[in-house]
């Protein structure tokens, strides 16, 4: 028998029927749901006279529709208000664990999966919620799944689904200073193109994953969705272990120890074989940021934003002069050195401590420019409490950034926090589509060390150009 990928032999563990042509009913391990999907699936569980089947696997925290002002709580934006309680009422009658505001625990979902130890290497993981991918890192089968899949999984929990075809991305070589798991992950978008994993489940390998730390592979996986693929996922490794050991709900003391012993064996086999094979050469990336309207839209720093007239393909040319019109940028323009106005550092793709902490390097005795607009916003309650204890909520507000409370926020606008129509956005979530953080808003994704370096230069500038 050939070699098996780390992703089939999740499969092959998770399947309880074969249903043909490459279906299979899989058992579901945790299930995880946050105010805008969990509310409408819970109710539907019920409103069918069903039950959450095993509800110690399923995992609560309001994040999407939450403000994210200081001393804000659950009705402080209003519309939110009615989801934050539906997510209390519904999960408290369920039986499911719910992380609320101001606990620890709360956060956006997929920062606190990792963080609180629901997520490990070998389990399936599913959310209503396309950025699920990010639990990949941890050597999990996760990704994002739509509403009735939400309420079957619920009162089942197990979920009908096709096999997608494997491919990996070796990263090989050492990333220079400066450049990050974010950079890489708009590299390989630039690069390979935003539909490159559609139909696959992506294991990223090489030397360059092998020396990343873990909260930068959540990075990597959390953009796997932007390219296309449901599912993004290192081998869990020596790593991934110390990132697990002690996390309150990961397993403990000798279970623990046990459970490693299996991990170990999740890693592809020498002789796998992938559908797709794509090498990126890791060592010539420089800082990257997007200039357009989707995240393919990638360039280095140091690069001009494209002139559609180079390109030959009618409606290539087309998307690129829309994406250019809606930019307020011109064909052939360096990005750097374009004003901004305002800069997000926060979402699921980079508000980790880590992330918070490589911005704060940069923030650290500068301040943020006269006209920029500057939010830090944590992506849980624990990150939050671990910024504070090291002096980075001090640190960031003596720069002139404003500290929120954790959520999604500005990532994607649906709490009211929106950039303002033609205003320019320095961001490093995920997705720069055209009215994302607001109608109108022109979002460039990058680095936290980037976002921070736009905020105290007022414009995008290359890592390290500040004096
Ligand atoms: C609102 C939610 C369902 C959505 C997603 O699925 O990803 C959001 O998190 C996003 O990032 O666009
Ligand atoms: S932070 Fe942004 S990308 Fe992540 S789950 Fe929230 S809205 Fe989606």
């Amino acid at each position: 028998m050939a070699g098996r990928t780390l992703f089939d032999k999740i499969w092959d563990a998770h399947v309880i029927r074969d249903l043909g042509d490459g279906w299979a009913l899989l058992h579901i391990d945790r299930h995880l749901l946050h105010d805008l999907s969990g509310p409408p699936a819970l109710a539907e569980v019920t409103a069918r006279g069903l039950q959450v089947h095993d509800p110690e696997l399923v995992f609560a925290t309001p994040d999407h529709a939450m403000s994210s002002q200081p001393g804000r709580n659950g009705l402080t934006y209003a519309p939110g208000g009615r989801l934050w309680t539906a997510l209390r009422d519904r999960t408290r009658a369920a039986g499911v664990r719910l992380f609320d505001l101001g606990e620890p625990g709360q956060g956006i979902v997929h920062v606190m999966g990792p963080e609180l130890g629901i997520v490990l290497p070998g389990l399936t993981v599913v959310c209503g919620d396309s950025h699920t991918c990010t639990n990949g890192a941890l050597g999990a089968m996760a990704f994002g799944i739509g509403s009735s899949e939400s309420t079957h999984a619920l009162a089942t929990q197990t979920l009908r689904q096709q096999k997608p075809r494997r491919m990996r991305i070796r990263c090989e070589g050492s990333l220079r200073a400066g450049v990050t798991a974010k950079d890489l992950a708009l590299h390989i978008i630039g690069k390979l193109g935003a539909a490159a994993g559609v139909g696959h489940a992506i294991e990223y390998a090489g030397s360059a994953i092998e020396a990343m730390e873990v909260e930068a592979r959540l990075t990597l996986c959390n953009l796997t969705v932007e390219l296309g693929a449901r599912c993004g996922m290192v081998a869990p490794d020596q790593r991934t272990f110390d990132y697990l050991r002690g996390r309150p709900l990961a397993p403990q003391g000798d279970a623990f120890d046990a459970a490693v012993a299996q991990w170990r064996l999740l890693a592809s086999d020498a002789d796998a074989v992938f559908d797709r094979e794509e090498s990126i050469d890791v060592s010539v990336i420089r800082p990257t940021i997007t200039w357009g309207t989707s995240p393919e839209h990638a360039i280095a720093i140091d690069d001009r934003v494209p002139d559609p007239q180079a390109v030959s393909d009618a409606a290539q040319r087309e998307t690129l002069a829309n994406a250019l019109d809606y930019m307020g940028l011109r064909a052939g323009q360096p990005i750097a050195g374009t004003p901004v106005d305002w800069v997000f550092i926060g979402s699921c793709a980079n508000s980790r401590i880590s992330d918070l902490r490589a911005a704060a390097e940069v923030a650290r005795g500068r301040h943020v420019a006269p006209g920029v607009t500057a939010w830090v916003v944590p992506g849980s309650e624990n990150v939050k409490r671990a910024a504070e204890a090291e002096g980075l909520r001090e640190l960031f507000e003596a720069a002139g950034f404003a500290w929120r409370e954790p959520g999604c926020s500005m990532c994607v606008a649906a709490n009211g926090e929106q950039v303002p129509p033609q205003k320019r956005s320095v961001s490093t979530s995920n997705r720069n589509f055209v009215g994302r953080q607001g109608p109108g808003a022109r979002t460039h994704l990058a680095s936290p060390a980037m976002a921070a370096v736009a905020a105290i230069a007022g414009c995008i500038a290359d890592v390290g150009s500040l004096a």
